[in-house]
């Protein structure tokens, strides 16, 4: 479908990018009232949720000034949502979406409006950010907290607050009081202590961002008139990954939106909440039904995996919720043999090399890359991968671990990213004789950055030639790939200048939250040099900088959202899963379920019996194998 400026009926609306919605997803694309939409994984929520901002916007739903606020979990998500929706809309409607992350949210509203707050509770305007963790609060509560005056408790009292329920439960666990709180109980007297230790007591405020979600709550509660400026401006909220919404992101909502014009599409999969360590609320959605008398929508397809998968998750999908409806497959099987299997092996070596051999192989006789599978680990993918690599590289495969670090930023994050895919995507464009590809994809994405619309055509083709120059000079001052850091830097520098940081920063406001745009472009060129070194030419650099002969490795949290046609989970034992199946059993039964889903058409897992046992996880073994699948002893 044309992307075009007008407006256009409802009845006239298609979905574009896809052929069809499936019923439900077209009513709640259309939909006015509230709706939680749990579906579960290959559904098509983010799709359905780009499909109906393109909806709202082209049919004047949301209509100007007003705005959409898409909210999600992850800044990867956010972007990613972002680009769907300027993929669908003209640059006239999607300027008029915003989509961030409620950190990026909550931290915009303190910034602007934190020093309205009242003394207590006022950060310096130079505040900066707390990454929290077990070891600070347990120092906290052992050493700094102090003793309690006698009316108030005992240090018993304080001794007995678990490090674990200190964040959670008591110093972001409830909507902060105005005054403080009047006769506070032990534990409301430590959370106080930390409170007004981390605002006022050191040279800066420092204040994590569970603490900024709080304070961005409190100070819209005491000024109606910042409140009432977002309920105007936003005439729908989106919230992706609603399964993980912790109670301070929840409360925020509910302050501002609650019993206001404002329609609140909420999508989410409780099977896939593997966020609970990180405070995810127990049932967001059921919150969210009963206080906004939202309308629940199921949805009932799954457009990633073959049917044999589909009744496979079903199954495990019935181990975390029994009420949970079996989906129906809307892609197509498409390989020979089992869809699922275990294999065992004897030693990390031989499972290395038979990975390696079986992918080799499964991607000559399929026509498949390398980056149609995954290797998927529970955690310290670089411990596996010292034992892998060498293997795959026998094998003529190379193999990346996509969870290593890039200055600040993972592989993974770095290459979906929009401002490294354009510099990536010029430099493309420059240096490859038949650019055709990369031609129109910069095209499109530097024109809607720039604001030049479909009918536009003589603003068009004075970009097309800006474009052609650019490329050109690129080209000439740069033949070959930087042989160090230095040039690197000059190369990036002058491309990000063409695209402009501005306009990247005005698309996407996830870019300005703690410089992220700053960060990526550091790994940019980090990545950039060591992928040029010893490339002898421009396509080998940027094949290695994405990775493109490369089968990646990443951790199951890392997977998320994402999709391969196999699925390789290595390391089903113990000695992976214990510490989380202890924890917190239902979140790493969830960790499963999302590693099996992110496969097209195949899952294998893997056991080495000189890696752990597999004792304390014999439950996943039971279900998975009462699915039908079976073990294979791969000498
Ligand atoms: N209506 C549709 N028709 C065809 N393909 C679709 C449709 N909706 C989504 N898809 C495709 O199905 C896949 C999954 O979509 P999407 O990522 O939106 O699902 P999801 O529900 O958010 O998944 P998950 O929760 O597992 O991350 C993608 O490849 C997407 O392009």
């Amino acid at each position: 479908m044309a992307i075009v400026a007008r407006r256009m009926r409802p009845d006239e609306w298609t979905p574009s990018g896809v052929e069809a919605l499936e019923a439900n997803a077209l009513i709640v694309v259309k939909s006015d009232d509230h709706r939680s939409v749990i579906a579960g994984p290959g559904a098509g929520k983010t799709e359905l949720l780009a499909q109906r901002a393109a909806f709202l916007l082209q049919t004047g739903a949301t209509p100007v000034p007003q705005r959409i606020l898409a909210i999600s979990y992850k800044r990867d998500a956010a972007i990613n949502l972002a680009t769907r929706v300027r993929q669908r809309c003209h640059q006239n409607h999607a300027s008029r979406f915003d989509s961030m992350t409620f950190d990026a949210f909550a931290k915009g509203l303190v910034d602007r409006f934190g020093q309205i707050l009242p003394e207590r509770w006022r950060p310096r305007p130079d505040y900066e950010i707390m990454w929290t963790n077990y070891d600070l609060f347990s120092d906290f509560l052992q050493r700094q907290v102090g003793l309690p005056p006698p009316d108030i408790g005992t240090m018993a009292d304080i001794q007995a607050i678990t490090v674990k329920a200190f964040e959670r439960h008591h110093l972001v666990g409830r909507p902060l009081p105005v005054d403080g709180w009047r006769k506070p109980t032990p534990t409301e007297w430590a959370a106080d202590r930390f409170w007004q230790s981390s605002l006022h007591a050191g040279e800066k405020t420092k204040l994590s961002f569970p603490m900024i979600g709080r304070l961005a709550e409190l100070l819209l509660r005491l000024n109606p008139m910042a409140r009432d400026a977002l309920r105007l401006t936003y005439s729908h909220l989106f919230m992706d990954e609603f399964q993980d919404t912790t109670q301070v992101q929840y409360d925020l909502v509910k302050t501002i939106f609650m019993g206001t014009n404002t329609v609140i599409t909420a999508v989410g999969d409780n099977k896939q909440q593997i966020m609970r360590w990180a405070m995810a609320m127990d049932d967001p959605f059921a919150a969210f039904d009963a206080n906004f008398g939202a309308t629940r929508t199921p949805l009932y397809h799954n457009y990633r995996s073959s049917p044999e998968l589909v009744r496979i998750q079903h199954s495990l999908a019935q181990a975390l919720d029994p009420t949970s409806v079996e989906p129906v497959s809307k892609a197509k099987h498409a390989i020979d043999g089992a869809s699922c299997t275990i294999w065992e092996f004897l030693t990390p070596q031989i499972e290395a090399a038979r990975l390696a051999a079986f992918i080799a192989s499964e991607m000559k006789s399929l026509g498949l890359g390398p980056r149609d599978f995954v290797l998927l680990i529970r955690q310290r993918p670089d411990r596996y991968a010292n034992v892998l690599e060498p293997a795959f590289q026998a094998a003529g495969l190379a193999l990346r671990n996509e969870a290593s670090m890039i200055g600040a930023v993972t592989l993974q994050d770095l290459l979906p990213d929009e401002a490294s895919r354009l510099v990536v995507g010029l430099i493309r464009l420059a240096m490859t004789p038949r650019a055709g590809r990369y031609w129109s994809e910069c095209q499109e994405a530097l024109r809607t950055l720039r604001g030049i619309g479909a009918e536009d055509k003589a603003a068009q083709v004075r970009f097309a030639r800006e474009l052609d120059a650019f490329a050109i000079n690129l080209a000439k001052r740069h033949p070959a790939p930087p042989a160090d850091r230095v040039q690197t830097v000059a190369l990036v520098r002058e491309v990000i200048t063409f695209i402009g940081p501005d306009r990247l920063l005005a698309a996407h406001p996830a870019y300005a939250q703690g410089n992220w745009l700053g960060k990526i472009l550091q790994a940019t060129i980090l990545h950039l040099t060591a992928s040029a070194a010893g490339a002898l030419d421009w396509a080998k650099a940027l094949d290695t900088y994405e990775g493109v002969h490369a089968v990646p490795l990443m951790t199951i949290h890392k997977s998320k959202g994402l999709e391969y046609h196999t699925v390789i989970f290595v390391g089903l034992d113990d000695d992976a899963w214990r510490r989380s199946f202890i924890e917190d059993r239902i979140e790493a039964a969830a960790g499963l379920f999302v590693a099996f889903t992110r496969a097209k058409q195949r899952v294998l897992f893997t056991y080495c019996a000189r890696r752990g046992t597999r004792v304390v996880i014999d439950s996943f073994y039971q279900l998975i194998l009462g699915c039908g699948v079976k073990m294979l002893f791969v000498p």
